[in-house]
């Protein structure tokens, strides 16, 4: 297992805020992390990288505990923060290719380390502004470089934590394609936390639901969603008449309606419950078939 962390605790002072976490990824499996602000994710995250000392329970990264990681360990992580600003004189391209030389005593006989600066400002879609100075950059391409400092060394695991807040929806699209790529075709585990449900369900082999400290559900959107035994919404039309109707068998309603009316049923939609519908019932503490 690339990434094993079992009954998990944290507490700040008095305050327990992650309370007996566990889960595990192996090599190219993509694990998303989704809940409430304050759940617990950036809390989470943070011990997985070394950042901050859990209170109780076991972690491995790679197989070493994060607490006592040392240097060549911390050389094969990737990480992007939620924000952080400095840097704002350097050029682009020339503070990728700063980063990257740190991780060329690292790269190994399988692993080339560090990605070709350009071959990188390429994969994020930075290319045209090599030459700009990052304060200079728009939030959204601020991120964009984030996502490549992360990325620079060629890690075997990365944690991202809300990378595309602020991305316009065709970085966004870029973004998930690199994700897809990382973890195809590096074999990049990838940690990602997320308020987007869309882009947990496009991304995720895995998503865990943290609610309050506990991962409330963890499952593909497949089995999360049907966590919901929800009724599908169905509307059509006859004849300029609009229908509107719930029912757990959406297909059934679906033939009988054509049976009866034939070529006369129009717009016909079916709405099925969706990861959002599983989602909210869980952080609201609703009832869920587990
Ligand atoms: N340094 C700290 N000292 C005390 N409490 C903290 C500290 N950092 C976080 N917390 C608390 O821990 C809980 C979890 O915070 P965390 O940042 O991990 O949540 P999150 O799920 O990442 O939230 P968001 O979606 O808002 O980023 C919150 O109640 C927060 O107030």
């Amino acid at each position: 297992m690339v990434l094993a962390v079992d009954g998990l605790r944290m507490r700040y002072g008095d305050a327990e805020v992650l309370h007996d976490v566990s889960f595990s990824a192996g090599h190219g499996e993509v694990v998303v992390l989704l809940g409430p602000n304050g759940a617990g994710k950036s809390t989470t995250i943070e011990i997985l990288e070394g950042f901050r000392l859990r209170s109780a329970g076991t972690v491995e990264v790679l197989g070493v505990d994060p607490a006592a990681g040392d240097e060549r360990w911390r050389s094969r992580l990737g990480i992007v923060l939620q924000s952080w600003r400095d840097h704002g004189n350097w050029r682009i391209r020339e503070l990728l290719h700063h980063l990257g030389t740190y991780y060329a005593a690292y790269a190994t006989n399988t692993i080339e380390r560090p990605w070709d600066t350009d071959e990188l400002l390429a994969a994020v879609g930075l290319s045209s502004h090599a030459e700009q100075k990052i304060k200079t950059l728009s939030g959204g391409q601020r991120r964009r470089l984030d996502v490549a400092i992360g990325i620079v060394g060629r890690p075997e695991v990365l944690f991202l934590d809300e990378p595309t807040a602020g991305f316009d929806p065709e970085a966004r699209y870029e973004f998930h394609n690199l994700v897809r790529r990382l973890a195809a075709e590096h074999e990049t585990t990838i940690l990602l936390t997320t308020h987007d449900l869309d882009e947990a369900s496009k991304l995720a082999h895995r998503i865990l639901i943290l609610n309050a400290g506990r991962i409330v559900a963890a499952g593909t959107t497949g089995e999360l969603t049907a966590l919901i035994a929800g009724e599908d919404e169905v509307r059509w039309s006859v004849d300029g008449q609009h229908f509107h109707t719930t029912t757990p068998d959406s297909t059934g309603l679906a033939r009988d309606l054509f049976t009866q009316y034939g070529a006369s049923v129009r717009d016909l939609e079916v709405r099925r419950a969706s990861l959002e519908d599983t989602y909210l019932a869980l952080v609201r503490g609703q009832e869920v078939a587990l």
